[in-house]
């Protein structure tokens, strides 16, 4: 048989202004040179400036999805991004559990940079108490953090206690993205491995409102990562460098909070930008 080429799968819910949600990872994972697959969960009617409303998919078609994906594909890892209500968070659990879809990257999506409610607030103990511990990565956003690890988080040192926090609830490798201290110059993530190293990683803060998306492409790009076999630091490393381009070389679509530009790391990696 011919080796299979490399694949991932974006477990998430769809962004019909294609800024965020599962039209960002499929740009991601496809920039990463990996092949997408896709498990929906949930539909919006979403565009830059806000979530008009959703719809999320019965646990029947989530189901299916799955065992679609898992009867032919060979998924290397995946990550998890919208998941709406406590049933679709338990029916991609279960599916998680009773297929090997590699190391899976959870970005604990809650709310949209708007303020529309993305999880329904009885979901974020299921998140915590189920979804997590099957981690290899989590990334959650500050607010994302203080629920799961139920603190307020208003200093760096806060970000370091949630880290450890989150640890201790079986995540095996924490970033917590600062992206909402929109106070501070720099943008700086905190993150905790494993083995027990952690290191900062920041980048200038660019002062702009196109930034829909940045949470769903750092998460996909490190899923696309880890499906090649990159390391867990390694991974979130090129997720950083990779969402830092997409929001610094930025582009003007829709009329609030604008998409990234996905293919901006390509000047990167041509030492352009
Ligand atoms: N204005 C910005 N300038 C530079 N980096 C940013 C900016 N906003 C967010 N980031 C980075 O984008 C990534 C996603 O973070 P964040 O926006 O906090 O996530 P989310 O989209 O889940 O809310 C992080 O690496 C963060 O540091
Ligand atoms: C369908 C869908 N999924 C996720 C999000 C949130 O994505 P995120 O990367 O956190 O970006 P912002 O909403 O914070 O810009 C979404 N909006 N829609």
């Amino acid at each position: 048989m011919d080796e299979q080429f490399t694949q991932a799968l974006s477990i998430a819910g769809s962004d019909s202004g294609g800024g965020a949600g599962m039209q960002a990872d499929l740009k991601t994972i496809q920039e990463r040179h990996v092949f997408a697959t896709t498990v929906l969960v949930a539909i919006t009617a979403q565009n830059t400036l806000g979530v008009d409303d959703f719809v999320a998919l019965s646990p029947k078609i989530i189901d299916e999805q799955f065992a679609a994906i898992a009867n032919d594909l060979q998924i290397r890892a995946c990550k998890t991004g919208m998941l709406a209500d406590v049933t679709r968070v338990e029916t991609v659990v279960k599916n998680l559990k009773k297929y090997n879809m590699g190391p899976l990257t959870v970005d604990p999506v809650m709310i949209a940079k708007g303020g529309a409610p993305l999880l329904s607030e009885d979901a974020v103990a299921v998140v915590r108490d189920e979804l997590l511990p099957l981690a290899t990565v989590a990334t959650p956003n500050l607010p994302e953090a203080e629920k799961l690890a139920d603190m307020k988080i208003q200093t760096e040192d806060d970000m370091i206690v949630a880290a450890k926090r989150l640890q201790q609830i079986g995540v095996k490798n924490v970033m917590v993205k600062g992206g909402h201290f929109v106070s501070d110059d720099q943008s700086s993530d905190f993150v905790l491995l494993e083995d027990g190293k952690s290191f900062w990683l920041s980048a200038p803060r660019v002062d702009t409102v196109r930034t829909h998306g940045t949470g769903d492409t750092l998460s996909a790009c490190i899923t696309a990562e880890l499906a090649k076999g990159h390391t867990v630091e390694d991974a979130i490393r090129t997720g950083k460098k990779f969402v830092d381009a997409t929001i610094r070389d930025g582009i003007i679509v829709g009329h609030g909070h604008g998409p990234l530009n996905h293919w901006a790391y390509r000047k990167v990696e041509n030492d352009e930008i």
